[in-house]
């Protein structure tokens, strides 16, 4: 066993724990589709028997007690009863399929129904800091595409595997009842089918999984692609992407074809060893039917169950490819719902908080790696009815300020208090309820207006909804759009950058909260737009904790108090007329802009 094997099947008892909540209220229809598929195995492994007996009992009248007993102890008179029952059992085999498809399908349907819906409101709680650490491409072929072979794995696989494994072996039985002799020339294949069995699931493992990976890599190649079409077009960069791109097909296709020829050479020659077998069992069966030894039922019945058992020879091997990669899937599936313990960290045992009326930083240092600082001794406080501006170059820390506020970071060192008391102590679900933030990409879903500024479950009457799209200079939507009844595609289109700022205002407005977050929110406005942000900021300041991250300081200036950054540190703190005053960094800053 290779050291990979050893991990896999040491996780599978791990995964089957992490899995067994999904699976356990469906359980009894999988144990129904098991004995079902016992039901089928039995029906399948009749008909060549009833073929038997239908030959040497009625048509070549070879047997010597064909009619006596002649299946399960009931006696046939005449040909016309037997195809009757031939016809009911065919009948039964049908209806017992029928059930098992049923049943497996609408248990493995339901787990996948449960389990994807778990995945995504799961991972809607997760860390922001989660986010930041794994691309979005690979989390999303996590909620599509391992999914999806799970779901494989519960309809196709398991059952089927199980299925096969049984089959065989009945049939392995049932040819040593009808001719032990015959059998043996049967069991001399059994190496070389295992050799070659064993040769190819190796080969097709390994490109297998070079296309799951591969086609990883092209979803996010597209995705990154599509997402940022305009930089792509207008930087010229198009030619380096396509080629990075068509190495990435050219990889997959190399895999995808390595998989191809090795199925093009493995099911021939399972094939061919099935033609040899029945080749070498006519020439011995026939021997043994001139000598009497065997009736040409028992021969033809021996050859059907020959057939019956080179299929799933065929299937078996394949299936377990797709059983590990389901595996795979399951465990990158646990890893990301075994986040859970985070999420729950940010309520469990913390007092609820109603209102936010004061906030300070007390020397806080901050680092995203640990080793990395990023913020710097930070202290400033913030009471309800005033404002902080924060300004800085890039990279000064700003964000990150913003970041240990909403609680998505915690602090290494130094307090963060909120009414006085230590953040950590206080729901960060209520901090989060009673902060709003406005973010420099304007973040809208589709839908229409209405349901960006207030969910459904949570709706605004007629009445308060025009107050607040009026208190957010949304005027725009009732004189271009269809009011708040607007419907908005992908990214908030067809609304401009501005007109998206607005709603997303509106939105502040309408969960009416404490703190208020503007972060760059004008820095993409012309100014005209910029105007109409402007005024909805003021309005929705008013009485509440602002802070305000800009990269212009006529954003700023009104604001009680600035801090400025740099490189992670508080350079520069006071009023505008103060900073103004004390003719330092700010100052510097202020002349550079007016120029
Ligand atoms: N998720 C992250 N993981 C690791 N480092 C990060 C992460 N986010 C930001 N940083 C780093 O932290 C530092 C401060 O980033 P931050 O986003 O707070 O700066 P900023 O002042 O808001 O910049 P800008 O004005 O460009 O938005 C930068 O050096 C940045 O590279």
């Amino acid at each position: 066993m290779t050291r990979e094997e050893k991990e896999i099947r040491l996780a599978d008892l791990v995964l089957a724990k992490a899995m067994w909540p999904y699976i356990r209220p469906y359980a009894w229809m999988l144990a129904v589709s098991t004995l079902l598929v016992f039901a089928g195995i039995f029906f399948e492994l009749s008909i060549p028997l009833l073929i038997q007996k239908g030959l040497d009992g009625f048509i070549l009248q070879s047997g010597q007690n064909s009619k006596d007993a002649l299946f399960l102890g009931l006696h046939m008179e005449d040909f016309r009863s037997f195809g009757l029952f031939f016809c009911l059992m065919i009948l039964a085999a049908f209806v017992i399929d029928f059930g098992q498809t049923l049943f497996l399908e609408y248990s493995g349907q339901k787990i996948i129904l449960n389990l994807r819906w778990e995945l995504f409101s799961h991972m809607t709680g997760l860390p922001v800091a989660y986010y930041d650490k794994n691309a979005s491409g690979r989390l999303v072929a996590r909620v599509a595409g391992d999914i999806e072979n799970m779901n494989e794995m519960f309809t196709s696989v398991l059952v089927f595997i199980f299925k096969d494994l049984v089959l065989m072996a009945a049939i392995f039985v049932m040819l040593a009842r009808l001719n032990a002799g015959l059998a043996f020339y049967l069991f001399g294949l059994v190496p070389v089918i295992l050799v070659s069995v064993t040769g190819f699931s190796r080969h097709v493992r390994s490109a297998f999984r070079t296309i799951r990976q591969k086609i990883g890599e092209i979803n996010h190649s597209f995705s990154e692609g599509i997402s940022g079409i305009r930089a792509i077009q207008t930087t010229g960069s198009a030619a380096t992407f396509i080629k990075r791109f068509r190495d990435l097909n050219a990889t997959h296709y190399d895999a995808a074809m390595r998989q191809i020829k090795t199925f093009a050479v493995f099911m021939p020659f399972i094939g061919l060893l099935g033609i040899v077998s029945t080749a070498i069992i006519l020439w011995a069966g026939g021997l043994k039917v001139t000598a009497h030894e065997m009736t040409i039922g028992e021969l033809v019945a021996f050859l059907t169950y020959m057939k019956l058992f080179f299929r799933p020879l065929r299937e078996l091997s394949e299936k377990f490819n797709l059983l590990q990669n389901a595996l795979a899937s399951a465990e990158r599936i646990t890893t990301v719902l075994e986040q859970k313990k985070d999420r729950q960290r940010l309520t469990r045992k913390r007092v609820r908080m109603d209102a936010i009326h004061h906030l300070a930083f007390d020397h806080v240092h901050f680092s995203y790696d640990t080793e990395t600082p990023v913020l710097k001794d930070i202290c400033f406080s913030l009471e309800k009815g005033s404002s902080i501006g924060i300004v800085g170059q890039t990279g000064s820390g700003k964000t990150s300020i913003i970041n240990l506020v909403t609680g998505f970071y915690r602090p290494d060192a130094g307090l963060i208090r909120i009414n006085g008391q230590p953040q950590e102590s206080i729901n960060t679900m209520d901090i989060r309820r009673k902060t709003a933030l406005v973010m420099q990409d304007p973040i809208l879903f589709s839908g229409t207006v209405k349901d960006n500024i207030c969910p459904p479950e949570n709706p605004l009457d007629g009445l308060a909804l025009k107050k607040v799209l009026e208190q957010a200079n949304c005027g725009f939507l009732y004189d271009k759009f269809d009011g708040p009844d607007t419907v908005l595609r992908e990214g908030g289109r067809p609304l401009s950058a501005g007109e998206k700022q607005l709603i997303c205002i509106a939105r502040a407005f309408a969960c009416n909260p404490d703190l208020i977050i503007f972060d760059e929110a004008t820095s993409y406005m012309d100014s005209g737009s910029e105007q109409a942000v402007h005024e909805a900021m003021n309005r929705l300041m008013k009485g509440r904790l602002s802070i305000i991250i800009a990269h212009r300081l006529s954003t700023i200036r009104h604001c009680d108090r600035i801090l400025l950054l740099r490189v992670g540190r508080i350079r520069e703190q006071g009023s505008h007329p103060e900073l103004v005053r004390a003719k330092g960094e700010y100052y510097h800053l202020l002349e550079k802009e007016t120029l």
